[in-house]
């Protein structure tokens, strides 16, 4: 088992697999299985989503890359949207479900649902 309170090497590729049972053994060595109910992640997953909100409440558009952003602000992102997708993986995994392959899943059927089209004359968006 790797330590629990190391962070990890910048440069490893992380999966979903990988995320789920880290926060399965999380839960675990807490004695908090009882309470992560699928309802209760829900809940607590959608609070998340509200402190990411949050961030980007009253600020107008922000450009891609965040170029005016400072280095503190840039963490505080990078840790509300990991509470969300934490809350999320758990979420998935209470229900039984495989989320990584669900989303593959889902990415096929967008594609089939949205065809490419010639830009020039056609776009989804008008
Ligand atoms: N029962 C719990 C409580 C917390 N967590 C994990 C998932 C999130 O990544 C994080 C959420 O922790 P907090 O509730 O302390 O929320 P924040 O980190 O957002 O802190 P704060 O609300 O003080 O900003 O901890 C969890 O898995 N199960």
């Amino acid at each position: 088992m790797e330590n629990s309170y190391e962070i990890p090497n910048k440069s490893k590729d992380v999966s979903l697999k990988e995320l789920r049972d880290r926060l399965a053994e999380f839960a675990e060595l807490r004695g908090w299985e009882k309470y992560h109910s699928p309802r209760n992640l829900l809940l607590a997953l959608v609070g998340e989503v509200g402190e990411l909100s949050e961030i980007f409440q009253w600020k107008g558009e922000v450009a891609k890359g965040l170029p005016n952003w400072t280095a503190d602000d840039k963490e505080h992102l990078e840790e509300e949207l990991s509470d969300v997708l934490l809350y999320l993986v758990q979420l998935a995994d209470v229900c039984g479900l495989d989320l990584g392959q669900a989303a593959l899943t889902k990415i096929i059927k967008n594609a089939r649902k949205y065809p490419i089209v010639n830009q020039k004359t056609k776009s989804t968006y008008n």
